[in-house]
């Protein structure tokens, strides 16, 4: 875990380095000053010699500005490093989140995702602060001034030692015993993120359906149990500080009384007696720097757990050795494909698919909720890969194309659309960069987006925002359409994607379709019969299983889920209807 996080130091080694560098010094320098002044106790103020007062007094400024020095340049250097580290902890997960397949992302909830990259990187970037200045810091602090205090009185010191294992052992407890409960904290926080996330992404639905108290409800509850966690850890930190007084308070007292015996007995001056409580002070600050650091490791052990658990997770989909960079035609082929989304045989999403079909034509899949058609077409682009079986595209296994290659050239409309902040050109260019503005209007016109957008006050520099709040469904979809056609794709996949769109302008779609782009293959998933009954195939969907492949007339005369979804579909009017 450790040398996965410090791969992410990188440009910052240097500064991670000096800081503690630094803090060497101003330790060396902290603890020679009570020697000094000890010194000056002894041989200065007791013998009444002002030169000697004079000139180690101009020592001891010297010495506190250099410290000071040596602090502020430790603590800058210690800040940029800091933060700089969790910058590239923060780009390095995200880059890996942009490699991540469709599987890697069911893995962790986007909320998680939001939290580790926040919470949890900013309380490693603390730590990380904490671990370069005050974890050298403590234990130099710790183990120089022990060597003065041994060299001074070595009985007197072992007061300091034998207060070592007794904190020793009290921090490990309750190191032990809060860690789950930090552990814990976590994951409620990925809820609450969630919670929040749902909510505001939601929030037009919360309305609609008047659930702000039940959505308020659920923020409390889980915040409350938040506030229960992080009270209990707390709780259970909080002990920390009476076991550290306690040990300091009982060492000084033991000093002070051992020390005045010996004062009075001769074999200890008042100057030593002095510098040894200032050792003392020192040791025991010390120690309790180092239990403070401790308890931010504990916090940021469970953060740094999750962070590098997104490090770590890799995709499970990569280019083979020597991949294919150029796909030959749209021809498309599943051959006895089964998958499953939890890679288990027994739970299949899909099974046994097997169809061929040429470039150009166009596919309908037509079939119930949860039939598997979403699943079916995902293979395709290998936003999933098979879990038995082939898929292939030009001939070719789609696990054989370089990956961009074989997403560059499928366009794919989701069932869930999302548009982006920004100009419709913006929106449109995101399938292809480099298109001109000739090419956008004429995706647009094929997807029959431009008439309205060129209604629209700002024509194709209208801003959209976020989640293209300002146009309606059908037109973002429209929308949507024309930026997978900007691709220039082989292979156009819409997903439910015209289903917003009125019977009369899909129809129009449909006919662009076939006569300007007739060499794309298409597949058409739909709940509608008229959506794709010009198809020159339909295959229906059953249970993760293809039902039937044939034409509009063949399945009508000879399919009974076809037929059904046919006649229901008269039967509602909602055949060719125009809503
Ligand atoms: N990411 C996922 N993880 C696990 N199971 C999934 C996932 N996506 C879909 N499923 C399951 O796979 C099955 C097929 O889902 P799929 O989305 O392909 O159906 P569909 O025919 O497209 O449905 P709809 O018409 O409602 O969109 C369903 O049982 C669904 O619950």
């Amino acid at each position: 875990m450790i040398r996965k996080l410090a791969q992410s130091v990188r440009e910052y080694k240097k500064l991670t380095i000096l800081s503690p560098l630094f803090v060497m010094l101003e330790v060396i320098i902290e603890v020679l000053i009570p020697f000094q002044m000890s010194k000056i106790i002894d041989n200065g103020i007791a013998k009444g010699d002002m030169a000697y007062i004079r000139n180690s007094g101009y020592l001891l400024v010297l010495a506190t500005l250099a410290s000071l020095t040596f602090g502020v340049l430790s603590g800058t250097f210690s800040a940029k490093a800091s933060t700089g580290f969790a910058t590239n902890v923060r780009r390095d997960m995200y880059h890996n989140i942009q490699d991540f397949s469709y599987s890697n992302i069911d893995t962790f909830s986007v909320s998680s995702l939001i939290t580790r990259l926040t919470t949890d990187v900013t309380n490693l970037q603390n730590s990380f602060q904490m671990l370069i200045r005050i974890l050298f810091r403590a234990p130099l602090m710790l183990v120089f001034s022990l060597i003065m205090a041994l060299g001074i009185n070595l009985r007197l010191s072992l007061v300091f030692l034998a207060a070592i294992p007794f904190l020793g052992i009290g921090l490990f407890l309750i190191i032990n015993k809060a860690h789950p409960i930090f552990e814990r904290v976590f994951k409620t926080y990925d809820r609450l993120n969630n919670v929040v996330q749902e909510n505001l992404s939601g929030i037009r639905v919360v309305k609609s359906y008047v659930r702000e108290e039940h959505e308020i409800e659920k923020f409390k509850r889980t915040s409350e149990k938040i506030y229960a966690d992080f009270s209990k850890a707390e709780k259970i930190l909080a002990l920390n500080n009476p076991l550290m007084q306690f040990a300091i308070y009982t060492s000084i007292l033991l000093l002070s009384w051992l020390g005045a015996k010996m004062v009075v007995s001769d074999t200890l001056t008042t100057g030593q007696l002095m510098s040894l409580l200032t050792y003392a002070m020192q040791i025991l600050m010390s120690l309790m720097m180092m239990s403070m650091v401790f308890v931010m490791i504990i916090i940021s052990r469970a953060s740094a757990e999750r962070v590098v658990a997104v490090l770590n997770e890799k995709s499970d989909l990569h280019n083979n050795e020597n991949p294919v960079y150029e796909i030959p035609d749209g021809s498309l082929s599943f051959d006895q494909v089964d998958f499953s989304y939890s890679h288990d045989p027994e739970k299949l999403a899909l099974k046994n698919v097997t169809f061929s079909i040429h470039a150009g034509e166009t596919i309908g899949i037509i079939g119930g909720t949860g039939s598997g058609k979403t699943t079916l077409v995902q293979l395709i682009p290998r936003l999933y890969d098979v879990t038995n079986g082939t898929v292939t595209v030009g001939g070719i296994d789609v696990r054989n194309y370089d990956l961009y290659t074989l997403r560059s050239q499928v366009g794919m409309v989701l069932q869930k659309n999302t548009l982006f902040s920004g100009t419709i050109k913006d929106n449109l260019r995101w399938g292809n960069l480099s298109a001109t503005d000739e090419e956008l209007i004429q995706a647009a016109r094929l997807a029959q987006a431009d008439e309205f957008i060129q209604n629209l006050p700002d024509g194709y520099d209208t801003f959209l925002e976020e989640g293209g709040t300002n146009v309606s469904g059908g037109q973002k979809q429209r929308l949507c359409i024309a930026r997978a056609l900007v691709k220039k794709p082989k292979i156009l996949i819409l997903d439910d994607s015209t289903s917003a769109v009125d019977t009369r302008t899909e129809s129009k779609i449909r006919h662009a379709f076939a006569e300007e782009i007739p060499s794309i293959t298409k597949f058409i998933i739909a709940q509608r019969i008229s959506s794709v009954e010009a198809a020159d195939k339909i295959i229906v969907m059953d249970n993760g299983m293809i039902n039937a492949i044939g034409t509009h007339a063949e399945l009508l005369a000879s399919n009974t889920i076809y037929q059904e979804v046919y006649y229901s579909q008269i039967k509602g009017g909602n055949l060719h209807d125009e809503a």
